[in-house]
């Protein structure tokens, strides 16, 4: 059988030996609160490589302090974090697969001591701080903050590029119609909504000509939030921008839990596929090999996303290939265990 799986990739100037993304996944292991790299980054990001992921993406990693999600997580707001994460680079590539970074801000889910930023000055509970309102001139400095956070990407060896605008964070708070109540061109129509976004990608653009992907919530799980015609006019806005994937996940805009089964997301992927016309990437509960082919081959999406699996099993791929029974390269050491 010849797996879709296993098909390699290529997007814009970049060829990934499959389809198998290891999903952004903050590990909140800066314990010294400076946002450098820790030698179990290298090791955690290494292993998925080890295992035959085609593409390593690294967490959510914060273009300015107050945008850290949590204390303990990765930064790249500083000239100073570049050595760090251009070692995993190298020590990813050896193992043949490609990398990525998740460039991100939490806006008003940071959980930090000082002062926070949104949109609007609206607190997403009662366990966070009430963000303050970003003035024009807060807004202009953040999206240079995300160009020179892509800058030092470059530097550090990465890639792909993936821009951090889903589950709630300061990009999706400007997307999104319950957080951004603003009354300037940043805010109201769905047009203004996407400015900041768009800007964004204009700024990145600048500094990077590589593969760029944006991570959305294309479900909000709100009557008032966005809707998938607003979600297919940001895509559709993306590409016209040459964003060259759209990664589909959910949630996170507001403190409610949400209905998770196995796939629960790949309807996004597919719609957004369909009707931009570009690119998708499906996530969310997509545990076995079968599962993933089903998604590839029924042309639903191009990459699928492991997040959790990934976690419980560095080696993720190679129980797909068996479910597919097919073989795949096994990394040199380990031959004497993956073909015997
Ligand atoms: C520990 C952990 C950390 C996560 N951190 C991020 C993150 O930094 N950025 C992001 O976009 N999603 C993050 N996610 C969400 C995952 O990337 C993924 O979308 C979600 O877990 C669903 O996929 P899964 O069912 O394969 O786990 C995180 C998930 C977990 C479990």
């Amino acid at each position: 059988m010849t797996t879709q799986l296993f098909s390699p990739f290529t997007i814009k100037n970049v060829t990934l030996k499959n389809r198998i993304v290891m999903s952004p996944m903050c590990m909140y292991s800066v314990d010294t609160e400076d946002g450098f790299v820790k030698p179990f980054h290298i090791t955690h990001y290494e292993s998925r490589a080890v295992g035959q992921a085609g593409l390593i993406m690294v967490e959510s990693t914060s273009v300015t302090p107050e945008g850290r999600i949590s204390p303990n997580d990765l930064g790249i707001w500083d000239e100073k974090h570049v050595e760090g994460l251009q070692k995993i680079n190298q020590a990813v590539h050896v193992h043949g697969a490609k990398t990525a970074i998740q460039l991100g801000h939490a806006g008003r889910k940071a959980a930090l001591k000082e002062e926070i930023f949104s949109p609007s000055a609206i607190a997403f509970n009662d366990k966070y701080q009430t963000p303050t309102e970003m003035t024009e001139e807060k807004i202009k400095e953040t999206i240079h903050a995300f160009q020179q956070g892509a800058r030092r990407a470059k530097e550090a060896g990465f890639d792909i590029i993936e821009l951090h605008g889903a589950h709630g964070y300061l990009i999706n708070q400007f997307l999104s119609p319950l957080t951004n109540k603003r009354t300037d061109h940043y805010g109201g129509s769905t047009e203004n909504r996407y400015r900041f976004l768009s800007e964004t990608i204009e700024a990145v653009k600048e500094v990077w000509d590589g593969a760029l992907f944006v991570r959305i919530s294309a479900n909000e799980y709100d009557d008032n939030g966005n809707k998938m015609d607003d979600i297919i006019y940001f895509a559709s806005e993306m590409k016209r921008q040459g964003v060259d994937l759209i990664d589909c996940s959910s949630g996170g805009v507001i403190p409610i839990g949400i209905n998770t089964y196995p796939g629960y997301q790949v309807t996004y992927a597919e719609k957004v596929r369909q009707q931009a016309n570009i690119a998708t990437g499906a996530v969310g509960l997509i545990t076995s090999g079968l599962q993933a082919e089903e998604i590839l081959q029924n042309e639903r999406a191009d990459l699928i996303f492991i997040a959790r699996a990934f976690l419980r099993n560095p080696y993720w791929p190679k129980q797909a290939a068996d479910e597919l029974g097919v073989d795949i390269e096994s990394p040199v050491q380990y031959t004497r265990g993956w073909r015997s």
